[in-house]
């Protein structure tokens, strides 16, 4: 029996002329922590929005437990929404906040009473039933919100950048609590953020947006390891980017030479481009290494020497090395054939994904 709890089809999204969701096409699986991945403005609040039922799609279906839902309205959905701003009622202590739905849904007062004590048992707030939502901290309050949620017994729970308002370190914790909850609780978890590290520490799963369209679907590590295009490796980490040609299968050029590596599938002598991570790069004594290029400043950050350096065609090179180097220095680069990823200008998920496959494992 398939597992897929919410689907959309071919959705899209438009006001006036502007198109703001183009062919969304997503599949979330019972009990995962998905999270939609993308810039300002690039539709995961739609998304999120087109499921809870706060809007009306233009064109396609949205489904739930295999079930079209384009026209049931919000409250008749098994979702619930936390919002950024928490949206809780000032003026209420905590057990009435989350006490709210079940008392507008006229449960039973013992029922009530037991679902609000293990909703805030679940995000460890027992004890606070009767403060008032202003002597609560940020990250109270957060959890509150989340109780209210969970309270209701949704099946899929939608998180819209709950964590933004936050501190840094307060966020970091609730990170590992919402990871935390979410694997006790079992419910699938659909969570907004455009913190590409918090979606990569967060998530079973990432749909990277933008600009209304799902650029890349997949794990953390797979869409780290192999992004699809320069969008996603610029967007998710820190990536060095050079324009290329695929020679053949596993022999890709750039900066004039020709470099093994893992890709192959592409035309010959297609165009390509080649992301190489920082950290797959360090330095060496010229002539041992592969590129050359001239160090133009070095950063101490603690486990590694952040540098910028620059090639003889005037590409910025970013590395994280182990090694330091001088500023005026001219070093080469080193770097494995694996840690070299080569990508298809405009290539679909479904060609890509289909290309890694019949080369992958051989
Ligand atoms: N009611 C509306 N009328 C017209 N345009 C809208 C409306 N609501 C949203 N948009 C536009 O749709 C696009 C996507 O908005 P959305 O809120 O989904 O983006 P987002 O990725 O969630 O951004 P953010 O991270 O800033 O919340 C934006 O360009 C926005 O201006």
């Amino acid at each position: 029996m398939s597992n897929v709890i919410v689907e959309l089809k071919h959705v899209y999204k438009r006001y006036g002329d502007t198109e703001v969701l183009k062919d969304i096409n997503i599949e979330i699986e019972q009990g995962k922590f998905y999270t939609l991945l993308g810039p300002s403005g690039s539709g995961k609040t739609t998304i999120l929005r087109a499921i809870a039922g706060f809007l009306d799609v233009s064109e396609g279906e949205v489904f739930f437990n295999g079930e079209k839902i384009n026209d049931v309205p919000a409250n008749k959905r098994r979702v619930n929404t936390v919002f950024q701003d928490y949206a809780l009622f000032p003026h209420m202590n905590v057990l009435d906040n989350v006490a709210y739905g079940l008392r507008i849904q006229k449960r039973p007062k013992a029922e009530i009473k037991e679902r609000v004590d293990n909703a805030l048992k679940m995000v460890r707030l027992s004890g606070y039933e009767n403060r008032e939502i202003s002597e609560l901290s940020g990250g109270q309050q957060q959890r509150v919100a989340i109780a209210r949620a969970i309270v209701l017994e949704p099946e899929v729970l939608l998180l819209d950048e709950p964590l933004s308002a936050l501190d840094a370190k307060l966020r970091k914790d609730m990170q590992y609590e919402l990871r935390e909850l979410q694997q006790r609780l079992g419910i699938t978890f659909l969570f907004v953020t455009h913190d590409q590290e918090e979606a990569l520490a967060l998530s079973d799963e990432i749909f990277v947006m933008s600009d209304g369209e799902v650029q890349q679907s997949g794990t953390p590590v797979d869409i780290y390891d192999e992004p699809i295009n320069h969008f996603v490796a610029d967007f998710i980490g820190e990536s060095n980017i050079v324009s290329g040609h695929m020679v053949k299968d596993f022999v890709v050029e750039f900066n004039g030479k020709e470099f093994e590596c893992a890709d192959a599938g592409m035309r010959p002598n297609e165009p390509v481009e080649v992301v190489l991570r920082p950290e797959d790069l360090d330095i060496t004594t010229v002539g041992e290494g592969k590129v050359t290029v001239d160090v133009d400043t070095q950063l101490f950050r603690g486990d590694y020497y952040e540098i910028v350096a620059y090639d003889d065609a005037k590409n910025e090179w970013l590395i994280h090395s182990v090694n330091p180097a001088k500023d005026g220095d001219r070093v080469d680069l080193t770097f494995d054939p694996e840690d070299i990823h080569v990508m298809r200008l405009n290539e679909s998920e479904e060609d890509f994904d289909a290309r890694l496959e019949s080369y992958e494992g051989e």
